[in-house]
């Protein structure tokens, strides 16, 4: 998308062919700050420490990370440590581990001198086609807002809530939940989103308020618990957002408190619709809320947050009693009975295996 007017990807290989430019997206949305990334390390801090988030743009992220180690050594050992130690930065997102796997598979075969050469090309094509997956997932997702606006009679604004932050920041382009919005936007349909600020990391007032504000689409930020009462109240048209690892049978791993959306979406009867690129679905999975492996991350991301002070400094502070305990679990998991549908790169489906079989027939069988 663009930033300041220029079209920008959430990562790339510099111009020199030496390193992996990212945008440092802790730095956000109070400064627009890139990075290099030059070792597998860095990349591995750079997953860790969330200056890129996001189920595709992780997976993207640990692709150039194993170019990045076999840089330095292309050896047998150094690429299994580079799937190891990349594989390790975090649990949910299954495109982080679908990636890694991809790589594996191309590179282990090889001889160690054409490895490096091949990462490098394998990890630029992941992410030509993350961008390419998010742009048609878009173009599906954008028949459901202009059928959604004809309901409504195209009368006001169309209402979308979405969760955290499944924009571009999310991806390598595009993004995933957001890819109909900023489409939809563009069409000139007077779509308004209403973005959960997503504690305990604030993806949503962080990251989505800025990339929506620089598209210049209409949003407002509110508090996670506000989204029931505007449901109630008619103010939501439909809710869509993003996903880190979805089940062969449609359960939906998003950040916390998706699960909660998601029931009030259900008893107000709103259209809850996920957006879902292939790479994040985990065919070898059923029962999401038994199988999924949800992140527990450090608590000080609870008690304490980060803001702008009215000098313009940045500071942490905290906001829970010191001493208090606190309990930080990055992810929950929707049963797919409350997701009205799935919007892939492929179409629109039930949140069902029969659904996702039929967009992806070649890829259940692989994994029946
Ligand atoms: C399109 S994936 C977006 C997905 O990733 C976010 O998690 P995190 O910011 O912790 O990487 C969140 O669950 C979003 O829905």
């Amino acid at each position: 998308m663009k930033v300041h007017g220029k079209p920008t990807r959430t990562l790339w290989l510099e111009p020199d062919g030496q390193a992996v430019g990212i945008i440092d997206q802790t730095r956000l949305p109070h400064a627009f700050v890139t990075a290099r990334l030059t070792t597998l390390d860095e990349a591995a801090h750079a997953i860790r420490a969330m200056q890129v988030r996001g189920a595709p743009l992780i997976g993207a992220t640990a692709a150039y990370g194993v170019w990045l180690a076999l840089r330095a050594d292309a050896s047998d050992a150094a690429l299994a440590r580079a799937l190891a130690v990349l594989g390790d930065t975090r649990p949910t997102a299954i495109n982080l581990h679908w990636a890694l796997d991809e790589m594996r598979r191309l590179l282990a075969p090889l001889a160690v001198s054409e490895r490096v050469a091949a990462a490098q090309r394998r990890a630029a094509e992941l992410c030509d086609e993350d961008v390419a997956i998010n742009r048609a997932l878009g173009g599906h997702g954008l028949k459901l807002l202009e059928a959604a606006w004809e309901r409504k009679g195209k009368r006001g604004r169309l209402e979308v809530l979405t969760h955290c932050n499944a924009g571009w920041l999310a991806t390598v382009d595009w993004g995933t939940a957001l890819s109909p919005v900023y489409l939809a936007h563009d069409a000139g349909l007077p779509v308004h989103v209403w973005v959960d600020e997503t504690r305990p990391r604030n993806q949503g007032a962080s990251l989505t308020a800025w990339e929506l504000g620089q598209h210049g689409v209409p949003h407002t930020v509110i508090a996670d618990n506000v989204g029931g009462h505007l449901m109630q109240h008619g103010r939501v048209d439909l809710c869509i957002v993003g996903t880190d690892r979805t089940t062969a049978h449609g359960d939906v791993a998003n950040k916390i408190g998706t699960y909660l959306k998601a029931l009030a979406a259900r008893d107000n009867g709103v259209p809850f619709y996920v957006a879902l690129p292939s790479p994040t679905i985990d065919w070898s999975l059923r029962d999401g809320v038994k199988e999924i492996p949800i992140e527990q991350r450090d608590g000080t991301e609870v008690s304490d947050i980060t803001g702008r002070l009215s000098s313009g400094d940045i500071a942490t502070v905290r906001v829970t009693p010191q001493g208090s305990p606190t309990a930080n679990y990055g992810f929950d998991v929707t049963p797919a009975r409350l997701v009205t549908a799935l919007i892939t790169e492929r179409g629109v489906c039930a949140a069902s295996e029969e659904g996702l079989r039929s967009l992806f027939p070649e890829r259940a069988r692989r994994h029946a």
